[in-house]
């Protein structure tokens, strides 16, 4: 017996390959993160952000990435498969990929999402991504958060003496 959901966890390659060959139903939406410690907040922007296309691709930073981020040098908590693992299990995530880059630009410009969200603590105008996927006609979208919870407080509350 499978564990159903790992279907949904693309290399790069192939979800490249699975977008190009229109396997995910328009308009394709894209967001991406690190995703450590899954929260509310995560999963509450996912299914908002799932809710604005007919498809949802996630991409996670690889661990590498996430070292060079500086969200601290214990970070990731998780690693990549297991990030990947827990939002590929979510109902509203179609697929699942990740980038070793420090930011999804490239990843963007090879799927051509028709959107890409973040969730509200970012402004996208600010965001170079942005800029590029209005030059095929996407458009970038910040949801505001429901619940004000992050994985840096988690850590901060399991780490409590
Ligand atoms: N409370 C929240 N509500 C809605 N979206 C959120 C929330 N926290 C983070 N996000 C979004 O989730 C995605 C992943 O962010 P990230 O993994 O940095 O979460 P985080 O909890 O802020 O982690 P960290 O504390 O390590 O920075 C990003 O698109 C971010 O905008
Ligand atoms: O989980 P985070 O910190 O929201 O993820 C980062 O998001 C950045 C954002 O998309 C602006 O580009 C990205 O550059 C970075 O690689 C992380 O994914």
């Amino acid at each position: 017996m499978a564990v159903r959901f790992e279907k949904k966890i693309l290399s790069r390659a192939e979800c490249e390959a699975a977008v190009r060959e229109g396997q995910f139903p328009r308009p394709l939406v894209f967001t991406n993160g690190v995703f450590d410690i899954l929260h509310r907040g995560h999963v509450s922007y996912l299914d908002e952000a799932a809710q604005l296309g007919a498809s949802l691709i996630v991409a996670v930073n690889t661990d590498a990435s996430v070292k060079r981020l500086g969200k601290g040098d214990d970070r990731p908590i998780n690693t990549q498969e297991d990030r990947q693992a827990l939002l590929a299990a979510l109902e509203c995530v179609s697929a699942v990929t990740v980038f070793d880059e420090d930011t999804p630009q490239a990843l963007i410009e090879a799927l051509k999402p028709d959107l890409i969200v973040k969730g509200g603590d970012y402004n996208m105008e600010t965001l170079p991504e942005t800029a590029a996927v209005r030059q095929w006609g996407g458009d970038a979208v910040a949801i505001p958060f429901r619940f004000n919870r992050s994985t840096t407080s988690l850590l901060k509350k399991v780490r409590q003496p």
